[in-house]
């Protein structure tokens, strides 16, 4: 810088006039007593912390020629605060990174001169140990001693010299801690630490004028930083566990709105015969209420037994079990069913067998026989279901040739279980259409040939004359055919199903019973008089109109479901 110029008014001339400083000439005395008159309290701890903090910063500071502004600048300090608020503008910081490049080469020199500033050193020392009051006056009147090379500085600083002194002492300590832990700060506290870092080799205090010099910023930095991390940290991880929940909930309810479970075949025969067990449950109970087994109550049994369909000879066989082990002794409902389901079972069991394909047989040819609307088309399908699944080969024959309805109820059916249907012409020869069927089933390697027919009964001798043709026909094909005789009866029809069962056992010779709409009947107890009568084996049993209603016959079960014993 070109030298040092004094400005001074002149009254005579009232004009100013500058005039070039002598900076050879010697200073002026100080005078101490009007500083220290001058100097505020607070003003001590000032001197006192920037001793602490460096040496070197000690000159600078006072550098800040604050000689002509000293006084105010160090007692406004306090106040300074509330300027130091609007401030905020500070803010604006962002655009400090950018200028702090120029506060280096303004800084830099300042250590520079005050290291060659042996003078000032000399005053300094003695402040430093001694941070009463006395030491500062020495600083600060040092700098009014090296006018030289601070006071071209000055003009510049200015501005900084105001920060420097309110938050220097207090905030630069919190800055450095806090400042790292913000993430803005990581930012802008570089570019702030850098110049500190340079005088701080000679001076591990250095860092911290510099960054006292700063700490306006930084504190702006750290009251905006703070305010956003936190928050949006604890906000994110809430988030993302929130929604993760939130996803599972949904894939679980997703999952929940299945289909709920289809009953058991067996729950469905119990409760299908539940109307038949309550009926003689409930009877059974009103006879032995309170009274002994006597003949009164064993004849009373047996009409309950006989009206429930069970037959006469399944009823009698209970009632001589009773009998046998509890005359004259006091017998509860409870076990009178006990024993009726024993007994029952005893009936069924023999019938109780498993349908067998002798497969020899290309095809085996099963013929289903049973008056109309049975289920003899249904029981068809149902059959070819489990046929099919179970890998064999499959066709099937409509031979009810009277019915349009029933061709097409067929069809349907095999559409279902991929089962070829051999169908004609609606009035066609059932007999004729049987024929062809076999023959086309051996062509086509066909294990099963299923074969269904008209059940109609307005004219028996029709009836016979039909169901002997198409058995003869078939024995033409193979003398053992039909190898199954089918009869499809509906537990609906009480009583009448034993003449059934008798008609066409002797007409078609049928050597196997389906017992149908057992899951809805108050008269299931005919299939046990049917059994003890005809001892037709009871290959299944119809619990309801799907493809997968059809279950094979358990005495037990059937003897536990009807007699109302768990
Ligand atoms: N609830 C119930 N209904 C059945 C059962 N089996 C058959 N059905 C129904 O009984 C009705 C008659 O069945 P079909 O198979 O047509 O009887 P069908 O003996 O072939 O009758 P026709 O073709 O006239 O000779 C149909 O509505 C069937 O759905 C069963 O086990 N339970």
């Amino acid at each position: 810088m070109a030298g040092f110029f004094k400005k001074i008014f002149s009254f005579g001339k009232k004009e100013v006039v500058e005039e070039r400083v002598d900076e050879t000439a010697p200073l002026p005395p100080i005078k101490w007593d009007a500083l220290d008159a001058l100097k505020p309290e607070a003003d001590q701890p000032a001197p006192e912390a920037l001793a602490r903090e460096q040496e070197p910063a000690a000159a600078p500071t006072p550098t800040v020629e604050l000689a002509p502004e000293q006084v105010p600048a160090p007692e406004e300090p306090a106040p300074e605060p509330s300027p130091a608020i609007p401030q905020p503008p500070e803010p604006t910081i962002p655009a400090e990174p950018i200028p702090l490049p120029e506060p280096e080469p303004e800084e830099e020199p300042q250590p520079e001169p005050e290291k060659p500033e042996p003078p000032a050193p000399e005053e300094v020392p003695p402040a430093q140990p001694e941070p009463a009051p006395t030491p500062t006056p020495g600083p600060e009147p040092a700098p009014q001693e090296v006018p030289a090379p601070a006071p071209a500085e000055p003009e510049i600083e200015p501005s900084r010299p105001e920060p420097q002194p309110q938050p220097a002492p207090v905030e630069v300590p919190t800055p450095p801690s806090e400042v790292p832990a913000e993430t803005p700060a990581p930012i802008e506290v570089p570019p702030l630490a850098q110049p500190s870092a340079q005088p701080s080799p000679e001076v591990g205090a250095a860092p911290h004028p510099p960054a006292g010099t700063f700490s306006p910023y930084s504190d702006g930095e750290k009251e905006e930083g703070p305010a956003p991390a936190p928050i949006p940290q604890p906000a994110p991880s809430a988030g993302k566990v929130t929604v993760a929940k939130k996803v599972e909930q949904k894939a679980e309810l997703v999952k929940a709105p299945e289909p709920v479970a289809r009953r058991s075949w067996f729950q469905r025969m119990r409760d299908g015969l539940a109307r038949s067990s309550r009926e003689l449950t409930g009877n059974i109970a009103g006879v032995f209420t309170k009274r002994k087994l006597d003949d009164d109550t064993l004849q009373d049994l047996e009409d309950v037994l006989i009206r429930a369909d069970l037959g006469v000879e399944t009823a009698l066989r209970v009632t001589d079990s009773l009998a046998s082990s509890r005359y004259g002794k006091d017998v509860s409902d409870s076990e009178v069913r006990a024993v009726m389901a024993a007994e029952v079972e005893k009936v069924l069991s023999p019938v109780a067998k498993p349908l067998e394909l002798d497969l020899n047989h290309k095809p085996h040819v099963i013929l289903v026989v049973g008056v109309n609307g049975t289920g003899k088309t249904t029981t068809i399908g149902k059959l070819a279901a489990k046929l099919t699944d179970g890998g064999l080969k499959v066709m099937l024959a409509a031979g009810d040739t009277f019915r349009a309805a029933a061709i097409e109820q067929l069809k349907i059916w095999g559409e279902r279980t991929k089962s070829p249907v051999i169908a004609t012409k609606l009035g066609a020869d059932a007999a004729g259409l049987a024929y062809d069927a076999f023959e086309k089933a051996k062509e086509a390697g066909s294990d099963v040939l299923i074969i269904d027919t008209a059940g109609r009964l307005q004219n028996k001798t029709e009836l016979m004359a039909e169901l002997e043709k198409i058995v003869r026909v078939l024995g033409k094909l193979d003398p053992e055919a039909p190898h199954t005789v089918l009869q499809t009866v509906d537990a609906t029809t009480g009583q009448n199903a034993l003449n059934q069962v008798e008609i066409f056992r002797n007409v078609a010779g049928v050597n196997g019973l389906v017992m149908t709409k057992l899951d809805g009947t108050a008269r299931g107890g005919i299939l046990v008089a049917i059994a003890a009568k005809h001892r037709l084996p009871v290959y299944f049993i119809g619990v309801g109109e799907q493809v997968d209603d059809l279950e094979p016959f358990s005495a037990s079960e059937f003897a536990r479901a009807i007699a109302g014993v768990a």
